[in-house]
């Protein structure tokens, strides 16, 4: 089964307009496991405009699923939180401190070198490590070499095509860069702008591990309530062949 993991980062944003601690990012994340989630994931920004490094604390001590961290590993105080926290997955993500969103993955090309020590120090806590990344294959290689586990293929560009009705030559890029990635070794994830709609053609692409999502479910679970929005979207994703 292709595992999903629920992005809270939209429940902390609408926590955060008032200071009455409502919606609760634990209470909905016990939501979303109850549900049948495999994992929930955050992305504590450097501004906070969200997710806080409490609510990953907080997250820590009640989470019975995988718990994946994105974040920028050079923007302080991710690595202390995640050092503090110890989660199941890093997802390591490129983003600039005041990028209205993740938009881009990783230069390897430029970056490779030092995010070595940060993947070795990741790894020798056991965390599993996964690099946020686009579909270029030489990228991807890059991402074997310097020793991470998996990749989270940005899938952006992907939900762009398909929402402009011309999705089949980019989907088979991801397509592509998934074999690549599997056939060297590389666990794939996937995220950013997936949906209802998109989910099951990019699920299509046999053995991806996990998607993680938040904005549209989120925006789903305004309409049908989180736990049903949760199972609609379990009810998508293919049983995985590994
Ligand atoms: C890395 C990625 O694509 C998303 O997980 C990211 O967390 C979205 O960030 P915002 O929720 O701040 O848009
Ligand atoms: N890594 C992608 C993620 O966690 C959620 O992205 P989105 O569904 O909020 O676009």
């Amino acid at each position: 089964m292709t595992n999903l993991s629920v992005n809270l980062n939209k429940v902390a944003l609408l926590r955060n307009t008032r200071n009455l601690g409502i919606p609760s990012v634990v209470n909905a994340a016990q939501i979303c496991i109850d549900a049948g989630a495999s994992g929930i994931t955050v992305h504590p920004r450097p501004d906070e405009r969200h997710i806080k490094p409490s609510d990953v604390y907080e997250l820590a001590e009640m989470l019975s699923v995988e718990f994946n961290i994105e974040g920028n590993p050079f923007q302080p105080p991710f690595m202390e939180i995640v050092r503090q926290v110890n989660p199941t997955q890093c997802t390591l993500v490129p983003d600039a401190p005041n990028t209205f969103t993740s938009d881009c993955g990783w230069d390897l090309v430029r970056d490779r070198e030092k995010l070595i020590p940060i993947i070795n120090e990741l790894k020798s806590l056991g965390i599993r490590v996964s690099l946020f990344m686009d579909t270029d294959p030489n990228q991807i290689q890059i991402a074997k070499k310097i020793g991470s586990d998996r990749i989270e293929l940005y899938t952006e560009p992907y939900a762009t095509a398909f929402r402009h009705g011309n999705v089949e030559s980019v989907f088979q890029q991801y397509a592509a860069a998934a074999r690549q990635a599997q056939a060297i070794g590389l666990g794939v994830n996937a995220g950013h702008d997936l949906n209802l709609q998109n989910l099951a053609k990019f699920c299509s692409i046999p053995n991806i591990l996990e998607v993680s999502i938040g904005h549209a479910l989120i925006a789903d679970a305004l309409d049908m309530g989180l736990s049903t929005a949760v199972k609609e979207y379990l009810k998508v994703l293919p049983e995985s062949k590994i």
